[in-house]
């Protein structure tokens, strides 16, 4: 049985503005499964070409002020929700607990909203990203194994992310990470608030538990969840 392919709607972000940075966490082990998620065959964003094209918006204002966009995640194959819950059953799997849950029971995450069993990312109009200053400072890889730290410690300690400081690392999940917490104040505050009116001048809403997860509000495809692998489309 040959694999699905993307629909026709769906395009790659880097064709549409190849400007915007891109760092597919979930094709990487440095995420809260600590392992490559099922169904993401490429380092690839994929998104509906209204949502890309809304966001390629979105980067032509931050472009001004000498900022760039940043993604970690876009489209999100259901299989790799699945892969996701599937995880998440296995409670003596805590691998990556230290760094992207260190105060949240494992059986909390998707009770208290920070990973859902029917994600937007499924639908292809919703993602997750952050802000870079320009030139953005290379970063380097995650080792499996190495010693992990919390993704609320200082931004110098936490794991290196070009990333403006937004209060918590990416997949923080913690009630540090819900985007207007009253103890996130000045520069991480003023970062996640203009992240906030970006994406929302852009067309974009933003989920209140996760500073950097977006859904275009005009979404084609409201009510319908993909399961094709993320990989680029057969060239016509
Ligand atoms: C897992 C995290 N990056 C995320 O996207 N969470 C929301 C709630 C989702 O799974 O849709
Ligand atoms: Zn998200």
């Amino acid at each position: 049985q040959p694999e699905p392919r993307p629909p026709k709607e769906f395009v790659a972000l880097s064709d549409v503005d190849p400007t915007i940075l891109q760092e597919m966490r979930y094709y990487t082990p440095h995420n809260f499964t600590g392992h490559r998620v099922e169904g993401y065959r490429r380092p690839l964003c994929l998104l509906t070409r209204p949502a890309a094209e809304a966001l390629r918006g979105a980067q032509r204002a931050l472009l001004r002020r000498g900022y760039g966009l940043k993604v970690y995640d876009c489209y999100r194959p259901q299989r790799a929700v699945d892969d996701f819950v599937a995880w998440a059953k296995d409670l003596d799997d805590l691998r990556m607990k230290a760094e992207f849950y260190p105060r949240v029971a494992k059986s909390r995450l998707f009770l208290d909203g920070y990973i859902a069993e029917k994600s937007g990312h499924s639908r292809g109009s919703t993602l997750d990203l952050t802000i870079v200053r320009l030139p953005a400072v290379p970063t380097r890889p995650y080792v499996p194994g190495e010693p992990l730290v919390s993704c609320y410690a200082p931004k110098e300690l936490r794991f290196p992310d070009n990333s403006v400081d937004m209060g918590t690392g990416y997949d923080c999940f913690d009630t540090l990470s819900h985007t207007a917490d009253p103890r996130v104040q000045g520069v991480p505050r003023a970062n996640r608030m203009l992240l906030k009116s970006l994406m929302e001048e852009a067309g974009f809403v933003n989920l209140a538990e996760e500073w950097w997860h977006y859904t275009y509000r005009a979404e084609p495809f409201p009510d319908t969840y993909f399961d094709f692998p993320v990989s680029r489309r057969p060239a016509p």
